[in-house]
């Protein structure tokens, strides 16, 4: 048994060894995989401090937790709580991102001072435990849980514990799961198994998905999905108080909350390899034959080739960049870096595989590379998704993000016969959106970014990059058991006739938020500006028409092509993309963003200054 922290961690007896790959080379073992044959150790002494918690939300937490605390058998050790007296001055709201958590957690880079330190940490643990009581509306009857996990950054294990102190501080229990994924996190709220401690009340992703090493920060989820950005306001504000009460002193009291560590992560998997077999007959191997190579870009989805492919018949030699390492010394592990897609594509030809799959660190987004090299990522891995979905479910609203092309809506309604609702930019806006149809009765059965988030309806709208790539698997199985040739081709072939722009860009153009032509407003504020001026020039150019219905930015089509001019969710930015069939109307079309642009000069257009010159 190890004790971390002064609390007890258990390992979870798993007499679900079953699940267990023991050829299973990637860390998740190491970090998230309690060797199968512990058993549940006794949980010592039975004594309960019972000293008070200092933040008012905390205390309204106590009320409803003490019932089940009194009555239970825990123990109860003092934990010390770090405090960085530094951190005292940190600004909670700059943590917020859009629906996440993000800050620096690792020192050392010049004009990035940590703002995730541990006792910041422990801080948001606690005020979203105590959101939790009050979402859950708990009576003190049982004692809520909440899992962790974490992707490979290296201030990972840190934060864990920070997090573990912050839960187990408002009496809630702890699950750690260890090197995890993003979709786990969020299934692990649905998993029905008293065995493996599920479903656990509420989860926690410690990850700031793509970003640079030193960056981390949290997701959080509940059985209903990720929390919103209302959400995450209340718990940075919660957090900012409850972190005020700090002392550093070490001495507050704990409650007798548990942290016991299961492996997860095998539960999850199987439900993968088991969604591939059900969909394929049955099929105990049904991709033999298949050859496949995964890219994790050293993030947290290298168990896809061990825990998943492999499993189910196909060769994964080739396979690379699957061992965690929080510095990703490979490339960035994201689909839409043009260096990570230009890896996986190299993986596939070298080693002559049939389809190359690639993950965020996180894997909640995902890509693939058909066996000729081309790429299956953002406008063609949603006409791709879309496919397979409206096989399934003819007419179907595909929902989208904005920046997606006019080919696809294309490809959609006339190829494939379905509806494409093109809505804003982010994944849990795409998610919501489709919920939101479905319950006014317009049936949608997938929101997808062409970031390469996506969701199903079929997998209760986790937003998970490994199941997309799981549709694809069974495509191939299928394809396989009728006898067709092997290969991707029958991947391949469901995105031919997808109109593709021989010229597509995304421009970022930033706000300096210091310039004095901002005259005290916000960046958001300057930004609207830049767009309504931006929207009338649009409405007096013959040559160019506003997209009818449009849900974010100025939309425009004129040269044969479109751009869409918009804020970012999060950044003092405008984004540009433009897309056209030659570099000529591009430039046309960015012309026509410039002349806006150029009335403000707090907008950096170097970037676009430079797209319309050197074309
Ligand atoms: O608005 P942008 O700066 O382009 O960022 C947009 C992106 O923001 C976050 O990373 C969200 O997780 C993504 O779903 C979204 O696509």
């Amino acid at each position: 048994m190890a004790a971390t922290s002064g609390t007890i961690i258990h390992n979870v007896a798993a007499s679900h060894c079953r699940y267990q790959n023991r050829k299973f080379a990637v860390q998740l073992q190491r970090d998230s995989c309690a060797p199968c044959i512990q058993n549940l150790l006794p949980i010592q002494g039975g004594k309960l401090a019972w000293n008070s918690i200092s933040s008012m939300h905390v205390n309204s937490i106590l009320k409803t937790q003490s019932v089940f605390i009194r009555r239970g058998n825990f123990s109860c050790n003092a934990t010390s709580v770090v405090t960085d007296s530094s951190s005292l001055a940190i600004d909670f709201t700059k943590l917020q991102n859009g629906s996440d958590i993000r800050g620096v957690a690792i020192e050392g880079l010049e004009g990035e001072p940590v703002n995730l330190t541990q006792p910041v940490a422990e801080a948001i643990a606690t005020a979203f435990a105590s959101w939790l009581l009050e979402k859950k509306k708990a009576d003190g009857s049982r004692r809520l849980s909440v899992s962790i996990g974490h992707d490979s950054r290296i201030s990972a294990k840190t934060l864990e514990s920070a997090v573990s102190r912050g839960i187990t501080r408002a009496g809630l229990d702890v699950v750690l799961y260890g090197l995890a994924s993003t979709p786990a996190m969020f299934n692990s709220t649905l998993t029905q198994n008293e065995e493996f401690l599920c479903p656990v009340d509420g989860a926690i992703m410690i990850t700031a998905s793509h970003l640079p090493y030193n960056r981390n920060g949290f997701k959080f989820f509940t059985n209903s999905g990720g929390l919103g950005k209302a959400d995450i306001k209340d718990i940075l504000q919660r957090a900012a108080e409850e972190h005020k009460t700090f002392t550093g002193d070490g001495s507050k009291e704990k409650f007798g909350s548990s942290i016991k560590r299961v492996d997860y992560m095998a539960i999850y998997t199987s439900d993968l390899v088991n969604a591939v077999r059900k969909a394929s007959g049955n099929l105990e191997k049904p991709l033999e034959g298949f050859h496949i190579v995964v890219d994790a870009g050293n993030g947290a989805g290298g168990f896809f080739a061990a825990k998943v492919l492999e499993p189910l018949g196909a060769i994964t030699t080739g396979s690379q960049f699957l061992e965690p390492d929080g510095y990703f010394p490979n490339h960035i592990p994201n689909p839409e870096d043009k260096q990570a897609m230009k890896a996986i594509t190299q993986a596939v030809l070298n080693n002559k595989a049939d389809l190359g799959i690639i993950f965020d660190t996180d894997v909640d987004r995902s890509a693939a590379v058909d066996s000729s090299g081309s790429e299956i990522n953002r406008n063609r891995l949603i006409a791709l998704m879309s496919a397979i979905v409206l096989e399934e479910h003819p007419r179907t609203t595909i929902v989208t993000d904005s920046v997606t092309s006019d080919g696809l809506t294309t490809f959609i309604e006339k190829k494939l016969g379905g509806k494409h609702h093109r809505f804003k930019r982010g994944y849990k806006n795409v998610i919501d959106e489709a919920i939101r149809l479905n319950s006014i009765g317009e049936e949608s059965h997938l929101a997808i970014e062409t970031s390469g988030h996506g969701a199903l309806k079929e997998n209760n709208w986790l937003d998970d990059g490994a199941y997309l790539m799981v549709k694809l698997l069974i495509k191939l199985a299928s394809a396989k058991a009728l006898g067709q040739p092997g290969g991707s081709k029958v991947i391949t072939d469901l995105i031919e006739g997808l109109e593709e722009p021989a010229v597509a860009v995304e421009l970022r153009l930033k706000i300096d938020q210091n310039h004095p032509d901002l005259k005290g407003r916000s960046f958001r504020e300057y930004g609207e500006a830049v767009l309504q001026l931006l929207e009338n020039l649009v409405e007096a150019d013959p040559k160019l028409r506003k997209a009818p219905v449009n849900y974010e930015g100025v939309r425009v089509s004129g040269f044969g092509g479109w751009f869409l001019l918009r804020l970012s969710l999060h950044d003092p930015v405008l984004p540009l993309n433009i897309e056209a069939q030659s570099q000529e109307d591009a430039v046309k079309l960015g012309l026509a963003v410039l002349a806006a642009a150029n009335e403000f000069p707090a907008l950096n257009t170097s970037a676009l200054d430079k797209f319309v010159q050197t074309s």
